[in-house]
């Protein structure tokens, strides 16, 4: 796998949680930036620190706490990320996706996952939630691939197809709980771009980002996906809108990492009923 840790390895720490926790999840939730208040919801819940987990990264980005949580979210065993890893931390491509190789050896079979992201679709709005059709993997494409390495094929297969990454049918199912709760109208699908950052994107990324055909533009979840589905995993992505990326000089927004938590926060109660309600419908 990739250059990280060894399959026996990635075995140890699931191992280790076993003995931490009753709940056997069968699905895996990763909460985006600003995003972890559906941690609030898990009934039942046994939470491990990141710290306590041998050979786990730590997080270091503010709205990231850092705990896995483990428990009952609308009759489902479920594990959560309550924080992320992301390659600008410093950690290797690899070393990010540690978590969900764990998850799968947990048992995990479908994996969700959110993300804050700057819209570079002009007709998308700030606190718009965009399902994840497709992805770009701009990393990947330029050598960066969370892949690349020795393959370990009990993980999975060395040339991993990707034309069918983001399941269609929890797509659909998505859009149905959106228009149950009357969400439609702030509801988008399209292709989510993955670049390194900690930069946000000048003016003229931004335009070269729309023009490669990406809709929103962000620091994770591409990584994610791949690991996922080279493990066989159904996987299934949403974006919360946080910023409109600037593709024009006379519109020049200066975009912090605070406005992406604050509309985070805004938007926690919607985001937090749909993904409830996704969940609710889930079949595993
Ligand atoms: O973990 P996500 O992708 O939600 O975090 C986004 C991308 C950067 O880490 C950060 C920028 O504000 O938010
Ligand atoms: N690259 C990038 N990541 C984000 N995460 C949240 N907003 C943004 C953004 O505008 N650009």
């Amino acid at each position: 796998m990739g250059e990280g840790p060894s399959y026996d390895d990635i075995q140890r720490i699931s191992a280790f949680i076993l003995m931490r926790t009753e709940h056997r999840p069968k699905l895996g939730i990763v909460c985006g930036s600003g995003l972890g208040g559906l941690g609030e919801l898990v009934e039942d819940a046994n939470v491990i620190p990141y710290n306590e987990i041998p050979m786990f990264p730590a997080s270091t980005v503010p709205g990231h706490m850092g705990k896995l949580v483990f428990g009952i979210l609308k009759g489902k065993t479920v594990v959560l990320m309550r924080g992320r890893f992301h390659n600008y931390e410093g950690y290797p491509m690899w070393k990010t996706t540690i978590p969900i190789r764990v998850m799968k050896a947990l048992g995990v079979q479908t994996l969700f996952l959110t993300n804050a992201a700057g819209g570079l679709n002009p007709n998308f709005n700030v606190g718009d939630i965009m399902i994840i059709r497709d992805h770009i993997d701009l990393p990947g494409l330029t050598g960066e691939c969370v892949l690349r390495g020795a393959n370990d094929e009990r993980f999975g297969p060395r040339f991993l197809a990707t034309v069918d990454t983001y399941d269609r049918e929890l797509s659909e199912l998505a859009k149905s709980a959106a228009t149950e709760l009357g969400l439609h109208e702030i509801l988008r699908e399209g292709t989510y771009i993955m670049i390194g950052g900690p930069t946000f994107e000048t003016v003229a990324e931004s335009k070269l980002l729309r023009n490669f055909g990406g809709d929103a533009v962000g620091m994770s979840t591409v990584a994610e996906s791949i690991v996922g589905r080279h493990m066989g995993m159904r996987v299934f992505g949403m974006s919360l809108i946080t910023d409109m990326c600037s593709l024009s000089y006379d519109e020049k927004k200066c975009t912090t990492h605070q406005d992406v938590l604050a509309i985070g926060e805004k938007r926690a109660g919607d985001l937090q009923k749909l993904a409830s309600l996704i969940v609710e419908k889930m079949t595993l």
